[in-house]
């Protein structure tokens, strides 16, 4: 496909988008009809996708509007690109640009607009990131990093960087933590690597690694809100702990078999029953549900999607799931709490509320994780009966 046959691709998938569609399900059906498009066509494609997903509002000012079409002039034209060449009306390219549509506005003066962001999660973002909060806005509309996560149960970070490089796949080592890589290139090599297919690494956040990694070492340790996987599998690298995974919907946890056999790793899956029948835990971490506002960079959809009504929601959620989890700890033990969000009201607030609601409880530790280069927006923080 010509490089103004991929917009023209884009802008069809846009369209399915604003008939309802989910990303990910207006891709595949686009992909499903379009056989004759490879896979680099599909990859260009996409990336057009979530560039504007990331980048909606702006998109829409410099297009001076949000059909797709316009949508996808906003944002080529914020990429610098050559405008005319993509929208040559050539072939399967979309009809060149009319005069009204090169009448590119100034910047955005509205603060909403250059932060891509929803007007009420504008107040949200400063009281909770402070100074930090622009740095974040704009973090989120970049493309989101590879972060990898090197097996130490198989190897060695720098034994897996070799090994990667060797088949194309550069990379550094992140400094949030010694388990992670940050891939500078040839990342789409990375699922067909030996180190990939032998599980010496996984695609992991750092921040999600280092997250991992302030617990306390060794102990019988519950992965409460498992979901696939990843924090379990960084947590059984530990060959002193006992890992248990959890989770309320267990067909989210259905790859974790498979995926510890390629790990190495020891996890045993516990259905909600069970954890509540079994020995009491050292550590319980809860990666609880949340708005997933640290990693909107890779699912750029959710801020576009998320409500008042929703983050109240999931607010009672990780409520709930921080009384549950609180009852499964051994003497001594830690309750780990964590989100990949940037929200106080996910965040420090829900730390406070439990600790107003369980008195004889106290934090031992908090972290916030810069959304950036180095990794996703995270928070932890860790729990413990006096
Ligand atoms: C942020 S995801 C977990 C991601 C996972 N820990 C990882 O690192 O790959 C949150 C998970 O919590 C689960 N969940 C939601 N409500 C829950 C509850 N009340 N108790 C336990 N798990 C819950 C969801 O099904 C989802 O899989």
């Amino acid at each position: 496909m010509t490089p103004g046959a991929r917009v023209a691709a884009a802008i069809e998938i846009l369209g399915d988008m604003s008939d309802g569609l989910a990303a990910e399900q207006a891709l595949t059906r686009w992909a499903r009809r379009s056989r004759f498009a490879g896979s680099k066509d599909r990859a260009a494609i996409r990336d057009h996708v979530f560039d504007v997903l990331r980048c909606r509002r702006t998109a829409a000012h410099y297009g001076q509007g949000d059909t797709p079409r316009a949508l996808m002039i906003g944002l080529l034209h914020q990429q610098d690109a050559d405008l005319d060449e993509l929208f040559s009306g050539d072939g399967h390219a979309p009809a060149p640009l009319t005069g009204q549509e090169r009448q590119f506005p100034m910047p955005p003066q509205d603060q909403a607009v250059a932060w891509n962001l929803p007007d009420w999660l504008i107040p949200a973002f400063e009281a909770s990131l402070g100074e930090a909060a622009n740095g974040a806005a704009i973090a989120l509309q970049d493309r989101a990093p590879v972060f990898l996560r090197v097996n130490t149960l198989k190897t060695s970070r720098d034994q897996a960087q070799a090994s990667l490089q060797a088949e194309g796949v550069e990379s550094k080592h992140n400094p949030l933590c010694d388990t992670a890589l940050t891939v500078t290139e040839g990342a789409r090599k990375i699922r067909n690597s030996n180190a990939y297919l032998q599980g010496h690494v996984e695609l992991q956040d750092a921040a999600s690694q280092a997250v991992v990694a302030a617990l306390p070492k060794g102990g019988r340790v519950l992965d409460y809100c498992a979901g696939g996987g990843g924090k379990a599998l960084a947590l059984a690298e530990d060959p002193d702990r006992k890992v248990f995974a959890h989770d309320i919907d267990p067909r989210r946890m259905a790859d974790l078999p498979g995926r510890a056999d390629r790990a190495g790793a020891q996890i045993t899956t516990l259905r909600t029953e069970q954890t509540a029948q079994s020995e009491k835990f050292d550590i319980v971490l809860c990666d609880a549900p949340c708005s997933g506002s640290g990693a909107w960079r890779r699912a750029a959809e959710g801020k576009w999607t998320l409500t008042p009504d929703q983050l109240a929601t999931l607010n009672q959620t990780q409520d709930d799931i921080l009384d549950k989890a609180a009852t499964l700890i051994a003497a001594g033990g830690v309750l780990a709490y964590a989100t990949c969000s940037v929200l106080r009201d996910e965040n420090e607030d829900r730390v406070e509320a439990f600790l107003a609601r369980h008195p004889g409880w106290s934090m031992t530790y908090s972290h916030r994780f810069d959304l950036g280069p180095n990794g996703d927006g995270f928070y932890t923080a860790h729990l413990t009966q006096d």
